[in-house]
């Protein structure tokens, strides 16, 4: 099968979509027409050097940076023009760089606050219990006193408590140890076989290779390389020219 017919088979099946996207950033004309697909069921890898704009891909997905134009489909549903409260209501959660937890809050406190009516279900609470076991241990604690993979891990518990058709995730190994990488490996595994949609950008090769289904490429605003991840991480000269030494524990 060819390469295009593959991709005209496959696009029916998008659950994310950008087409053609620009974001300013007040003066700064950030992203250049930014096109890529993110399959339905699968993990899609954002990758590119430092600066090549892909948290800023995400804040426009989210419309916390609206596009200036293009379009972000969700399904056949257009979302570039709606605001962010909306677009997560929509079924997109967002786990950013930062994390966005509240320190001084309990564990508990901070899953609760994300939840739709203050209130948990347990069937959920305790799906993510399984995925992450360390937040029950932690429950009442405060989340400032979280480690840093503990504190990565609250902030993914927070996005998934409620069922979601897309989560973003922004560099979720960022500054964690190895072993704390493989556990979160684990856990967006499990998510994926439970059917979830992920969007991540990512710098650690291993995690976005061994996690990824599909990969798109940025470098200074705009796609530059978009396939499945294995042909990707088969291609090293490809992977050199596009990534250089930007990325963490490259093979
Ligand atoms: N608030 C801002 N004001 C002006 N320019 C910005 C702002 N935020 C980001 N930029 C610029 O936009 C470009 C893309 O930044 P962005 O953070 O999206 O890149 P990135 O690929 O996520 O980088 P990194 O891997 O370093 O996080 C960079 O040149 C950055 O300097």
């Amino acid at each position: 099968m060819t390469a295009n017919l593959q991709r005209n088979v496959s696009e029916t099946d998008d659950l994310l979509r950008l087409t053609d996207v620009h974001t300013h950033i007040g003066q700064y004309h950030i992203l250049h027409g930014v096109s890529f697909r993110v399959p339905r069921n699968q993990v899609t890898m954002l990758l590119g050097r430092n600066g090549a704009g892909k948290t800023t891909t995400m804040r426009t997905i989210m419309g916390l940076w609206p596009a200036h134009s293009g379009q972000v489909h969700l399904k056949d549903r257009a979302i570039e023009t709606l605001d962010t409260m909306t677009i997560a209501r929509s079924g997109v959660h967002y786990v950013p760089e930062n994390m966005g937890i509240f320190a001084g809050l309990t564990v508990e406190e901070n899953v609760r606050l994300a939840t739709r009516q203050n209130r948990f279900n347990q069937d959920r609470l305790t799906w993510v219990f399984g995925l992450f076991p360390a937040l029950e241990k932690f429950w009442h604690w405060p989340a400032g006193q979280l480690s840093g993979g503990q504190k990565q891990m609250l902030a993914i518990a927070r996005a998934i408590i409620e069922p979601c058709e897309i989560l973003l995730v922004d560099e979720p190994s960022k500054g964690l140890a190895p072993s704390i990488i493989e556990s979160l490996i684990r856990a967006f595994r499990e998510l994926k076989d439970a059917d979830t949609t992920i969007l991540m950008v990512e710098q650690n090769f291993r995690m976005a290779s061994t996690l990824g289904d599909h990969v798109a490429i940025m470098d200074d605003g705009c796609i530059v390389h978009e396939s499945d991840m294995a042909s990707f991480v088969a291609d090293k000269d490809k992977q050199a020219s596009l990534l250089g030494l930007s990325m963490e524990a490259h093979q």
